[in-house]
């Protein structure tokens, strides 16, 4: 067993990091008041290869892999949970189906220009009465000769909006229940297709959530995404990945909330010495430091299993479910080391504890990961 990363590993940290607190961060705190998104940083990070790691050179990526791809999602959401989840959704939702269930048409078509960064992806699933139960789903879509004619509606779309690429789940066949669901790539330009909402968050501002529309939208017989029917477990079988990335992203929040208290915890005087000196603020930091630990090993598992083609479905519930908590548990902490200040705009660890509870809901809630968990423990 070796816990050391590969110096290729290591070396996409130092590129992402130095990207991330040069590029990223001076503006998260102006594009998070703003709610928003900023191409030019998705443009920068297509340039350096970040919108594919994953991939193969063949399609557009830089040929690395899972646990890259997570590095890259914790640096980037170290300062800006924003733009880590703009890649996460982007990476793990929309080009990994792609590459895993997509013809080699599809893969060059739709999978080459996310990678190479040129076209953004999203992915669609929720709907306003199917969430935890995606199972539930009412977004239909009926044959008509070529196509396929979608009606309904998505929301919490993450990228929505500024996507060009939609991975969609919709109904084909009713009566046979989750084996009567499809998989679809709808691109933004097609007829009958609109977006819808546009959230207004508590956190996570400047990634733009929305609902997607579907007003009998075109849907070519090609973009069927893998089999008739087989659409409920590539959906979830995408959500599996995605969580490694959620659990990156909450590992990235609560290691910048950390870094954030160290230093106001050396630098803060009160009583004649620095606050850092008191047990009770220093031994909060060891809690953080220890719980962020535990929940990078966990996610960095999650995603070398996923990268050595093992199974990883527990393992990634698992890493969201305990860095999600995480995240919270230590920003809330991080506010707490602060102060006063830490409850104003002039610190970044206020924006930290709003974006930290959203890695508790979204990608399947806590209480989702559990069910997953408790399903394999005792089957
Ligand atoms: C886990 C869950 C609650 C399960 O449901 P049920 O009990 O209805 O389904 P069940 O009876 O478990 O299964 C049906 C078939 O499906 C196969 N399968 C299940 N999991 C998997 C899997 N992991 N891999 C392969 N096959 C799977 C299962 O074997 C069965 O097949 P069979 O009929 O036996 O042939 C599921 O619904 C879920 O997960 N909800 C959370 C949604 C949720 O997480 N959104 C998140 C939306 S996206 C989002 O939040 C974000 C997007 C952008 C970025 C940020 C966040």
């Amino acid at each position: 067993m070796n816990f050391q990363l590969s110096e290729e590993h290591e070396m996409i940290r130092k590129m992402v990091r130095d990207f991330a607190e040069n590029e990223v961060g001076p503006t998260a705190e102006e594009r998070d008041e703003e709610e928003r998104f900023d191409r030019e940083i998705f443009d920068q990070m297509a340039e350096l290869g970040l919108t594919g790691i994953p991939w193969p050179e063949e399609y557009g990526g830089i040929g690395s892999d899972y646990l890259a791809y997570c590095i890259a999602v914790e640096e980037l959401s170290r300062v800006c949970a924003s733009t880590g989840v703009t890649l996460s959704a982007h990476t793990s939702l929309a080009g990994w189906p792609v590459y895993t269930f997509g013809t080699e048409e599809q893969k060059q078509k739709y999978l080459r220009p996310m990678a190479e960064g040129t076209k953004i992806g999203a992915y669609g699933l929720t709907e306003p009465q199917s969430g935890s139960d995606a199972g539930g789903m009412r977004t239909y879509a009926k044959e008509d000769g070529d196509h396929w004619i979608l009606n309904g509606s998505k929301i919490f779309i993450t990228n929505g909006g500024i996507a060009d690429i939609y991975i969609v789940f919709a109904v084909t066949d009713p009566e046979s229940k989750h084996k009567g669901t499809t998989a679809f790539i709808v691109e933004k330009d097609f007829e009958g297709f609109s977006v819808g909402k546009k959230e207004k968050k508590l956190g996570i501002r400047s990634s733009p959530t929305t609902e997607i529309v579907f007003d009998n939208c075109r849907v070519p017989k090609e973009n069927v995404l893998g089999e008739l029917g087989q659409g409920f477990k590539i959906a979830m079988q995408t959500l599996d990945g995605g969580r490694n990335g959620i659990a990156a992203q909450a590992v990235g929040i609560a290691q910048g909330a950390l870094d954030a208290s160290v230093n106001y915890a050396k630098e803060r005087e009160q009583f004649g010495k620095p606050i850092a000196a008191n047990q009770g603020v220093s031994f909060k930091l060891a809690d953080m430091a220890t719980s962020i630990e535990a929940s990078r090993l966990l996610t960095y598992q999650a995603a070398w299993l996923e990268s050595n083609k093992l199974p990883y479905s527990k393992e990634s519930a698992m890493a969201k479910l305990m860095a999600g908590d995480t995240a919270m548990k230590v920003t809330v902490e991080a506010v707490q080391v602060f102060g006063g200040y830490g409850y104003t705009k002039d610190y970044p660890v206020e924006r930290f504890m709003r974006d930290a509870k959203i890695t508790q809901i979204y990608e399947g809630t806590q209480e989702i990961q559990r069910l997953v968990i408790s399903r394999m423990v005792t089957k």
